[in-house]
């Protein structure tokens, strides 16, 4: 999308957002990708495929050793998502779990984390199953209420964990009322920002004080489902420092009758819309509803589906829908999904780039096998 020309409805839509980012596409395009760093003078960086690279003598090379240290298609990659992040550095790993857990490393035994909620259901696994059994203390609040992130604060907290807007129930949280009060508590806190669902292009976390920005960049920040990769960006040397370090040393990879409720961050009815248009650009498109009904109900509307295509995953092209209980939440315990909303009438889209009409073809027909008789 042409950042300077939004379309009529788009206008409407984000009226009263913050001004879209300057140049973002011209930065996607060319930073870190100038053809002259090349000998051919390549305009698309050449993929590096090589593991190693030949040292003139012992620990005298080019610039490159070994290809999970470094190789020069990812540094073009990460030098772009820096600047597309308004970010110094940026490092890029073999998947979002894998940046989640990059960062917690630079936790010690004892340490805090504190995360929002409501977040992606592998990240509350990872927190609640893996990083807690490995000596991290992790607890979790409702950060739409920043006074809530204030009374969880700890002595012992070392890292907060964003998520906005969260997935799949589309909380939003103010970026910059958290990170100040968890700075202000202690500025040695790492405040950290998933910006999986709004990407570079609506919503820059940096800017509002966190630490670092990172994505599960399988999701919009590839946009085609084709890559599984894991993106981190940060302003702070002592951060970049850290995480390359880890890069290296880890080494792994609403108004439908038969809809109770949308859940949309562009729609004045969501909770934190003016939060939204405070500090993003726009919404992308996921929408959560919850059908009328009972999980029959949602089945029914999901495998009738034909445009969409019913499968984990979002942000790419292409419209996928999802029953987050089900399937990427699954893993979250029964009693919490309860607790935040992800019931077994909940439903998420990503929206894709067919037309509109089919898109609303498609959701029009499932909504009417899903319930026959009502209209
Ligand atoms: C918000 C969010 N963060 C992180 C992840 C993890 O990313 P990945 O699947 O690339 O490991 C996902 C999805 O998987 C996600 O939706
Ligand atoms: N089965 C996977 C869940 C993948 Se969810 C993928 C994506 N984040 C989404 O929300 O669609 C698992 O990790 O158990």
């Amino acid at each position: 999308m042409d950042q300077n020309h939004k379309p009529e409805e788009q206008s409407d839509l984000f009226a009263g957002f913050r001004e879209p980012y300057k140049s973002f596409a011209t930065d996607a395009i060319h930073v870190g990708q100038e053809p002259e760093q090349w000998k051919s003078m390549a305009v698309v960086p050449p993929i590096s495929l090589s593991t190693t690279f030949k040292q003139f003598g012992p620990g005298n090379h080019a610039g490159y050793e070994y290809s999970r240290s470094g190789n020069p298609t990812r540094d073009c990659l990460e030098k772009a998502v820096a600047a597309v992040d308004g970010a110094k550095y940026c490092i890029a790993v073999a998947s979002g779990l894998a940046a989640t857990v990059t960062i917690t490393h630079m936790l010690k035994v004892g340490d805090g984390i504190l995360c929002m909620d409501d977040v992606y259901g592998g990240t509350n696994r990872y927190f609640q199953k893996i990083a807690s059994q490995t000596g991290t203390e992790v607890s979790f609040a409702d950060f739409t209420k920043p006074e809530l992130l204030k009374a969880a604060l700890k002595p012992n907290t070392k890292l907060v964990w964003i998520e906005t807007p969260t997935n799949p129930t589309m909380k939003v949280v103010d970026i910059k009322a958290c990170s100040d009060l968890a700075h202000e508590f202690n500025k040695d806190i790492v405040v950290v920002v998933d910006n999986t669902f709004m990407s570079a292009y609506f919503q820059r976390p940096l800017a509002f004080g966190a630490d670092i920005c990172m994505y599960s960049a399988t999701k919009y920040m590839n946009g085609h489902s084709d890559v599984v990769m894991g993106l981190a960006s940060t302003n702070r040397d002592d951060l970049f420092e850290r995480l390359s370090y880890l890069q290296n040393a880890l080494g792994f990879p609403e108004a439908d009758p038969r809809v109770e409720k949308v859940i949309f961050p562009g729609l004045p009815s969501h909770p934190q819309h003016e939060v939204v248009k405070k500090q993003c650009t726009g919404c992308p498109g996921m929408i959560t509803f919850y059908i009328k009904g009972k999980l029959e109900h949602a089945s029914a509307f999901l495998s009738n589906l034909k445009l969409f295509a019913i499968a984990e995953s979002l942000g790419g092209y292409e419209s996928l829908a999802e029953h987050p209980a089900i399937m990427t939440h699954a893993s979250v315990p029964e009693n919490e999904r309860t607790a935040l909303g992800i019931s077994d009438t909940l439903i998420r889209l990503s929206v894709g780039l067919e037309n509109e009409a089919d898109i609303i073809q498609d959701l029009e027909q499932a909504l009417a096998a899903a319930h026959p008789k009502k209209k």
